[in-house]
C-alpha cells in the first residue's frame, strides 16, 4: 500500500518509510560504535519487531547473530492484558553474551519489563534495548532504554510490524487507524 493510497482503514501517517529508514541508519551507526569488537546477539521480539529487526540488522556494519523470542500480551485488542506469555523461547544460551533486545514499540512497558527480568536472570554479559517507537505517556513501568527511534503520542498505531487484530503489519509506514475500524 502506498502512502497516497491509504485505504479507508487508516486515519493518518505518523512516521513515513523514509523517516524510519533514516532513523534506523542513525541507530545502527550508534550500535555499531557501542559494540565495536564485541560479539552481539540481537534478540527480536516476535511478531511486531520483525520489520525493525530485518532493517536494523541490515543497516549494521558489524557481524551479529540473531535470535527470536515470541511473547504476547495484547491478544486481539488495543490494551495490554499485562499478562505476558512465552510463545517461543530463544534457541540460544545467552549467558555471558552481549544481548540487544530489538522491539517495535514500548507502550505500557509491561512486555519489556517482564522480558528484561526474564532474560536478565540468564546472566548475559550485557542486556540493552533498542525500540523503534515509545509512548512516554502510556508507561506503567519505568524502563531504561538505550536506543529509541521515535517518541509518539499515546494513540494506537499500526504498520511496520505493528498490528491491530493481526492486520496492517505489512504497511511500510506507521499510521493511526480510523475510529470505525475499532468500533466495527
Ligand atoms: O509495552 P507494552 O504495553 O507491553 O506493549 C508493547 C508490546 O506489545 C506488542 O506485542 P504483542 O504482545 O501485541 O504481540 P505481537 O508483537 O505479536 O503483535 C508490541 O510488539 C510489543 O512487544
Ligand atoms: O499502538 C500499538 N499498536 C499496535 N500494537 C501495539 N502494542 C502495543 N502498543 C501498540
Ligand atoms: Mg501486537
Amino acid at each position: 500500500m502506498r502512502e497516497t493510497d491509504l485505504g479507508a482503514d487508516l486515519e493518518s501517517v505518523l512516521i513515513t518509510k523514509e523517516e524510519i529508514d533514516a532513523k534506523l541508519r542513525e541507530l545502527a551507526a550508534k550500535i555499531d560504535a557501542e559494540y565495536a569488537g564485541k560479539d552481539l546477539l540481537l534478540v527480536g521480539v516476535l511478531k511486531g519487531a520483525v520489520m525493525v529487526m530485518a532493517d536494523l540488522a541490515r543497516a549494521l556494519s558489524s557481524p551479529v547473530t540473531m535470535d527470536w523470542m515470541a511473547v504476547s500480551s495484547y491478544g486481539a485488542g488495543t490494551q495490554s492484558s499485562g499478562v505476558v506469555r512465552i510463545l517461543k523461547d530463544l534457541d540460544t544460551d545467552i549467558q555471558d553474551r552481549h544481548v540487544l533486545i530489538v522491539e517495535d514499540i514500548i507502550d505500557s512497558g509491561l512486555t519489556l519489563s517482564w522480558l528484561l527480568s526474564n532474560l536478565g536472570s540468564r546472566e548475559p554479559a550485557s542486556l540493552r534495548i533498542c525500540t523503534l517507537l515509545r509512548k512516554p505517556d502510556a508507561a506503567k513501568v519505568d524502563i531504561d532504554v538505550e536506543w529509541v527511534g521515535f517518541d509518539i503520542p499515546s494513540e494506537f498505531v499500526v504498520g511496520y510490524g505493528l498490528d491491530y487484530a493481526e492486520k496492517y503489519r505489512n504497511l511500510p509506514f506507521v499510521g493511526t487507524l480510523a475510529p470505525h475500524v475499532y468500533s466495527g
